[in-house]
């Protein structure tokens, strides 16, 4: 088969000194945001497959056998079958890192949001396997795993998770139709209480009862915000919003990534957050907006649906998988 890039078939990591990784789905939103990214940090060698040759299961196995790592960035369906092609090269396949809905919760894949828990970014980097989240769900998660597992939030608490994202979470058809203004100035969906990531966020916020998720988008490219109501005097303990505020800063501390701005930071003033501020990065912001004379609170997460929530992520997990160093930087 032929390559093309300048590396040797079989010895491409030799050659090129650095690990070699394959896209698969590269010209699709998710795909191009990782080329990006992976081209501004020169941290490994991409491998690319001929045009005419994108879809064909024979050439993309061949190629498959010559890497360190796949990243796949298609459709669930597509997805299935080029796993079932990389389960086929055995033991000696390269890892893969899986950007779909498909393997989220299966059980014999890592889930790669590595700020799930303290241990999650060395299962990451001991996986075959890690399916990266989904956009909300990292919003979401984020929020509410500390507040589970600090016992400030009962796991069967009746959680509504409502978020509003930029048209590009919907790939190459959502943006055409917003790019030609045929779509919505704004729109709420998932009306049918079964959008596909509620699996993944019941099960990696650590909620038994099955969350109210109600996600909306509008007419604007990228960014995301994420938000959970609370009634105060309903949680146990009757906390204030200062106290999820601190549980949330002790969890990240240190967090390269995930940051809780302190309660005197420009939105808590302004009583307002807009979703675009954290675009093009990977960082993701969380915040407690309350009231300590109604007794309420507002968990919201800001992040970047085609950065944290997509492509940053990715590229966060990748170099977990093959041992690159984080160069730190918040893209
Ligand atoms: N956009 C987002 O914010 C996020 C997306 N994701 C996930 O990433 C995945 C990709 O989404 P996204 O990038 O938005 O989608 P896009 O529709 O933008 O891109 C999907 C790409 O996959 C290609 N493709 C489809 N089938 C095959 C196949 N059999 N072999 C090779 N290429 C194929 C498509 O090509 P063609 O158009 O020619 O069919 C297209 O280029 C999805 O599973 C999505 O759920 C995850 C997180 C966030
Ligand atoms: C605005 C919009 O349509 N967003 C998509 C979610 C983005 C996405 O594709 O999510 P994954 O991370 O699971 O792949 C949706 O709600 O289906």
């Amino acid at each position: 088969m032929t390559l093309t890039d300048s590396t040797i078939p079989g010895q491409a990591k030799a050659a090129s000194g650095k690990p070699v990784v394959f896209i698969d789905g590269a010209a699709g939103t998710t795909g191009l945001g990782i080329r990006e990214r992976l081209a501004r940090h020169g941290q490994v060698t991409v491998k690319d497959i001929p045009d005419d040759k994108r879809k064909d299961p024979g050439a993309k196995r061949a190629l498959m056998a010559e890497v360190d790592l796949v990243i796949l960035c298609l459709p669930d369906d597509a997805a299935k079958e080029t796993v079932a092609l990389i389960d086929d090269l055995g033991a000696s396949g390269p890892k893969v890192l899986d950007a779909s809905t498909a393997f989220r919760v299966a059980p014999d894949w890592v889930y790669g949001f590595a700020e799930l828990a303290p241990d999650q970014a060395d299962n990451i980097r001991a996986a075959k396997k890690v399916a990266n989240p989904g956009c909300y769900p990292t919003g979401g998660i984020a929020l509410l795993r500390p507040l589970v597992d600090a016992g400030l939030l009962p796991a069967d608490y009746p959680v509504t998770i409502n978020a509003v994202s930029g048209y590009s979470g919907g790939g190459k058809s959502m943006i055409a139709a917003y790019e030609a203004g045929t779509a919505p100035a704004f729109e709420l969906y998932g009306l049918g209480f079964a959008h596909k990531h509620l699996p993944e966020t019941q099960k990696y916020a650590g909620l038994s009862r099955r969350p109210i998720f109600i996600p909306s988008v509008g007419n604007f490219r990228q960014g995301m915000l994420v938000s959970v109501p609370l009634h105060l005097d309903t949680l146990p303990g009757k906390p204030a919003a200062a106290d999820l505020h601190a549980a949330l800063t002790q969890r990240y501390a240190g967090s390269t990534y995930v940051s809780v701005p302190p309660l005197d930071a420009a939105p808590y003033a302004a009583g307002r957050i807009e979703p675009e501020a954290l675009n093009d990065t990977n960082r993701l912001e969380l915040y407690v907006f309350g009231s300590d004379a109604h007794r309420q609170a507002v968990l919201v997460a800001r992040l970047d649906n085609l950065g944290k929530g997509a492509s940053g992520a990715a590229v966060q997990n990748m170099r977990l998988m093959l041992g690159l160093a984080d160069t730190g930087s918040v893209d």
